[in-house]
């Protein structure tokens, strides 16, 4: 809902010439990614080791690490693909993610085969950054041009040529995408799902022409992705792996559970300052080497990215039993 009045809004702004000044959407992105998107997140991983063995926790942190340290690896040595990658795992969140929260609430009997399903996790997730690229061509440069200067400023402007060619190119391929999918879900079973499934993506992939990128994504992400999430996780009613034993909140009483979860909360926010703190030092400039806020955003969004990673691989591919995005 909040997603369809923003859309609507900025179209109505747009169509009325009004723009919106850079400094109040760096500032919008940056709310909504620092104080919003993150806690968000960091619940996502409670929820799933909440009841889980310690075994199985120090692998996931293993894992988590590992994964970290290959994508800061990657984006050292080779910055434009490690943007590339960033890009790949916003779109990968956003896309499987919105798959299995649909699965949870409104169902998808009309995907019926793999390449729907993929269909329809591509044209979600690419709404997140193709439709972008196609509508605010300029925005989306400079900043890809400030995330790879983090490491090597000037890297990105190779490809600044051919970049017409390539919006071409991905605006029409997104555009016939969606209509693919949406075309096939109606052939194959129709229905309520298809409905709100066509309806879903259409508004995503308005809203991400109409508002301007750096809100849009920033707004995003905690709004309807991670609401969504929290409710999915809040719809499971039985927890399918895992025990009581283990619960992290486990306690005779309420303020034996009000002091773990204090502990939880505090350990869990060291932990990513720790990981904020190591990425920082990795990248040869952290904050790009102009303004501040332009270089906070290129930091964070790299940094947001880079931890999504593992989240993403924990969460969809190495966990099959409860994972991140468990649908029971
Ligand atoms: C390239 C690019 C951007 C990239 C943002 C990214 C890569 C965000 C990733 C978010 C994630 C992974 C959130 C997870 O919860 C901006 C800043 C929108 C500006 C336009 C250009």
């Amino acid at each position: 809902m909040s997603l369809l009045v923003l859309a609507v809004t900025f179209g109505l702004l747009g169509a009325a010439e009004v723009r919106v000044p850079l400094r109040a959407q760096m500032v919008v992105y940056l709310v909504g990614m620092v104080a919003l998107n993150l806690p968000h997140g960091g619940y996502e991983h409670f929820e799933n080791l909440r009841r889980r063995r310690p075994s199985f926790r120090w692998r996931y942190v293993a894992v988590y690490l590992t994964a970290i340290g290959g994508f800061v690896g990657l984006f050292l040595a080779a910055p434009v693909a490690g943007l590339a990658l960033a890009l790949t795992v916003a779109m990968a969140k956003g896309g499987l993610g919105g798959l299995q929260v649909l699965e949870a609430t409104s169902g998808t009997d009309h995907l019926q085969t793999r390449f729907q399903r993929g269909l329809a996790a591509a044209v979600r997730g690419g709404a997140v950054m193709l439709v972008p690229i196609v509508f605010w061509p300029e925005t989306f440069h400079a900043f890809s041009s400030l995330m790879v200067g983090l490491v090597e400023p000037g890297a990105l402007s190779s490809y600044a040529g051919p970049f017409d060619t390539t919006r071409l190119v991905i605006g029409s391929g997104y555009g016939l995408a969606l209509t693919a999918h949406i075309a096939l879900g109606y052939v194959r079973g129709g229905g309520r799902s298809w409905l709100v499934d066509a309806g879903e993506s259409l508004l995503l992939a308005a809203y991400f022409a109409f508002v301007p990128v750096l809100v849009a994504v920033g707004l995003y992400f905690p709004f309807w992705y991670s609401a969504r999430q929290v409710a999915r996780t809040a719809s499971v009613e039985t927890e399918p792996v895992g025990d009581e034993r283990w619960d992290l909140l486990g306690g005779a009483d309420a303020s034996t559970v009000a002091l773990r979860a204090w502990v939880v909360l505090v350990v869990g926010a060291l932990a990513t300052f720790g990981v904020l703190v190591a990425v920082y030092w990795a990248f040869p400039n952290p904050l790009g080497t102009g303004n501040l806020l332009p270089g906070a955003v290129a930091f964070w969004s790299m940094f947001i990215s880079i931890v999504a990673l593992p989240h993403i691989v924990v969460g969809s591919l190495l966990d099959r039993d409860r994972g991140i995005w468990y649908v029971p």
